[in-house]
């Protein structure tokens, strides 16, 4: 007994040196690898978070500073981070030396938790599988037809029936977490089919959404740090923010087996959706978890977000909604809902608002990439091995030499070419990204957006609380806007 107490002690002893030993030496580490002798103005502001001053969100300082920039390219030396704006950089990220800039190890550390080794995450032949897979599932006609189906019923029984609950009744509603109930329904039915009912008219405390929602918040937190050494040294100790994480993340974990586990129960061979699909060919229990997590991830927050700022928007242009009206009205007669996929096509200023909208607020703010090797970017900059180098799409939406003098208007005519909706370059617009990795559900994601934006102007109108309010993002991996979008509801007769 003794001999078991005295060991014991020993090994709590030993446990406890090594744990202050290793956090004094990572401390270390921090402070030698923040740099402190980089004493430029940008490193300082960021440091001293002075841009605050000036600027409420990060992605507006940056935007500023890339603005400024003779190239379009700048530098966070305490993050390693290379930034840029600019169009011929960003095709040659994306796609002429595609495969030099690879996600990278660092990424794949700080979302690893969360995604493990789901598509956003992996790069290499992990990829190539789940990218194959996924874009036969994605790209066809039917399977598009399949979420137009989808995504009408979830407006029709539960999105139309809870604006009509409020409507005129000088209630004030959260347009942004109705959207991300919306779409995280919307996802589940398609991706796995089931339906969570997170838009039910109770709206009921989804478990995970909320889970989900903290994990994804917290794992983006951990980018922001100067050093990864910090989060690394508080999830070996299970300390803050670490600790609530790895909550979420069990969380998650427990949930995302109960899809599984009911989708083998349900039969799953000859299911549409993804997760059916995917059991077809995979038994590994933890790679279907991580798939499934970083479905929810594409196509839930990103499309709540698109559709956040466009309403936004909206309220602030009356006369693209009001030209929004006219071209449903000419195209959709006194019919109140949309009955085929193709009348959509021909809905070229409808098109045009959305991709505007995206312009000006990007779902996905900045996405960074790692250099394997030493390169020299199109514009000169020079990226030493291991860099961070970050395309913005929020900068670049707001960039006068890219979009001229209006920059920072809403404009849906600028996309209009003799009344048809023109593409622009996906290096100049990377809202979807661009070259070999660009996103698998883009054509998807802009179906449901106009069906969802049909449905709500020929019925409603929309009235943001707080009009002088702009959006104030909080950090995570897609955009959020702090205290969500409270709008008040008015019925069209
Ligand atoms: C407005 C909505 C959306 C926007 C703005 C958007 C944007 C993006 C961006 C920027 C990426 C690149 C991310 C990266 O590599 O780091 C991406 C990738 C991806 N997106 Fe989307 N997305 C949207 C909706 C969706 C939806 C609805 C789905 C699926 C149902 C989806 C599926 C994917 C997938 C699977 C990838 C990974 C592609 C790859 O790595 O090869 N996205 N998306």
């Amino acid at each position: 007994m003794e001999l078991l107490q005295i060991l014991s002690i020993s090994f709590c002893f030993m446990f406890f040196s090594f744990t202050i030993l290793f956090s004094f030496f990572s401390l270390l580490v921090f402070v030698l690898r923040l740099k402190p002798c980089c004493q430029c103005d940008v490193c300082k502001s960021y440091l001293t978070s002075s841009w605050l001053k000036d600027f409420s969100n990060l992605c507006d300082w940056y935007t500023h500073l890339l603005g400024k920039s003779p190239t379009g390219t700048i530098h966070l030396h305490v993050l390693g981070n290379t930034i840029t704006a600019n169009p011929e950089n960003v095709e040659y990220i994306l796609k002429t030396r595609f495969d030099n800039y690879p996600k990278g190890k660092p990424f794949s550390v700080i979302l690893g938790d969360l995604l493990g080794r789901g598509i956003f995450n992996v790069d290499g032949d992990s990829w190539k599988f789940q990218r194959k897979m996924a874009s036969f599932e994605l790209g066809s006609v039917s399977v598009r037809m399949y979420a137009f189906e989808l995504v009408k019923t979830e407006i029709r029984r539960r999105l139309i029936p809870l604006l009509s609950s409020v409507a005129g009744k000088e209630k004030v509603l959260d347009l942004q977490d109705v959207l991300r109930r919306f779409s995280f329904d919307n996802i589940c039915k398609f991706s796995f089919g089931l339906d969570p009912g997170c838009l039910e008219s109770n709206l009921p405390v989804s478990k995970i959404a909320a889970a989900f929602d903290l994990a994804s918040k917290l794992s983006a937190e951990r980018a922001l740090a100067p050093s990864p050494i910090i989060w690394k040294i508080k999830r070996l100790l299970n300390l803050g923010s670490e600790k609530k994480l790895k909550e979420a993340i069990k969380l998650v974990n427990e949930l995302a087996e109960t899809m599984i586990k009911k989708r083998r129960e349900m039969g799953f061979s000859n299911q549409k959706d993804l997760l059916s699909r995917f059991m077809t060919s995979i038994n590994d229990e933890k790679y279907l978890r991580d798939i499934i997590v970083s479905f929810l991830l594409a196509g839930r927050d990103t499309v709540a977000a698109a559709l956040t700022s466009f309403f936004w928007l909206l309220s602030q242009n009356p006369q693209v909604e009001s030209s929004i009206r006219d071209e449903l009205n000419k195209i959709m007669g006194s019919n109140q809902e949309l009955d085929s996929f193709d009348a959509l096509s021909n809905m070229h200023y409808l098109n045009a608002a959305i991709h505007e909208s995206m312009r000006l607020f990007p779902p996905v703010q900045f996405d960074s990439k790692f250099a394997q090797e030493d390169d020299i970017l199109p514009d000169g900059t020079f990226i030493s091995k291991g860099t961070r180098v970050t395309y913005h799409p929020y900068g670049m939406g707001r960039m006068e030499r890219i979009w001229g003098p209006d920059c920072t208007e809403f404009k849906p005519e600028r996309w209009l070419k003799n009344g048809r909706f023109v593409p622009e370059s996906p290096f100049k617009y990377p809202v979807f990204q661009g070259g070999l990795r660009v996103c698998l559900g883009k054509e998807m994601a802009l179906v449901e957006m106009k069906c969802v934006a049909i449905a709500v102007i020929r019925k409603f109108n929309i009235r943001v609380a707080d009009p002088n309010e702009a959006p104030r993002f909080a950090p995570g991996l897609t955009a959020t806007v702090r205290g969500g979008l409270p709008v008040m509801v008015q019925e069209i007769n």
